[in-house]
């Protein structure tokens, strides 16, 4: 079976791969961009992506639900990973050396407040966490630095300067695993789904009613723009449910009264 991930080894996708599959046992495809993540499931090079959605700290990567819906994948596994960040470069190297720090846009996010004293330093973005550290230690580059997960610094040979340089001690990424085809295990109690509804007053309330009259406990809600409908949004929610039945009935009930119903899928919470 082979595997897309973001990014290369050493980044945090990897770290999300090595605990959700058996690396011995899978092909990896390193892939530069989400693009060429979603596009390697849609032509079948790979049977499973391995996709970061969202971040405790940074939020949700909304163009990654984007490609979700678009490309009409579907969610079948999610995974939380706790995620540190530790600013690396060549071994001598110290703070006050560095002009750049390279890193992944969301890791960026993530470790805004270290870098707001430290204006001699430019921040800019990379493909993923881990390639600058790899381009720093295989050209032997001064003046800049990587954000890099916990390990990292070690696979490349680099030097810690500042370790957890996250705003928060408490940050987790959320990991989806999306594939063409739906989850058909019995064994799954949380559901993402996606709607669009009238522009009329209380329209949304009642589709959250139908939620709560059926027994599901809604986790999260975003609003994400309809290309070619500007100012018009659809609904992405993410439900859990004791009882695969409730979920049924309640999406039956929600496509009754909504636009374009889509279950994005169904799978197990990463959280129990
Ligand atoms: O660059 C990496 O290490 C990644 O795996 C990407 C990514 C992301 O897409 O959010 C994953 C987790 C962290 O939140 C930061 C970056």
């Amino acid at each position: 079976m082979k595997v897309a991930i973001q990014g290369i080894k050493g980044s945090n996708h990897y770290k999300a791969l090595t605990e959700l599959f058996d690396v011995d046992h899978v092909e990896v495809e390193e892939c530069s961009t989400f693009q060429r993540l979603v596009s390697s499931v849609v032509t079948g090079e790979s049977q499973k992506a391995i996709m970061a959605i969202e971040n405790s700290i940074a939020g949700s990567i909304l163009p990654n639900y984007r490609l979700i819906l678009d490309y009409n994948l579907q969610i079948t596994a999610e995974y939380y990973l706790n995620i540190s960040h530790n600013l690396v470069a060549l071994p001598g190297q110290e703070l006050a050396d560095l002009v750049q720090v390279k890193s992944h846009q969301m890791a960026l996010h993530q470790c805004s407040y270290f870098f707001t004293d430290q204006t001699h330093i430019h921040l800019i973005e990379d493909v993923d966490t881990a390639l600058p550290a790899q381009v720093i230690a295989q050209q032997q580059i001064s003046g800049v630095g990587a954000l890099v997960p916990k390990g990292t610094a070690e696979l490349f040979n680099l030097n810690v300067i500042a370790e957890d340089v996250q705003n928060n001690s408490l940050n987790e990424t959320r990991f989806v695993v999306i594939e063409k085809q739906a989850n058909l295990s019995d064994d799954v109690n949380k559901a993402t789904l996606q709607f669009e509804i009238a522009h009329e007053s209380g329209s949304l309330a009642r589709v959250l009613n139908l939620m709560a009259d059926h027994h599901l406990n809604l986790s999260k809600i975003q609003s994400i723009p309809i290309p070619n409908n500007i100012w018009k949004y659809a609904f992405i929610v993410d439900v859990s449910f004791q009882n695969e039945l409730h979920f049924q009935k309640a999406f039956k009930a929600i496509s009754a009264i909504s636009i374009n119903p889509t279950c994005v899928g169904q799978y197990k919470n990463g959280k129990s």
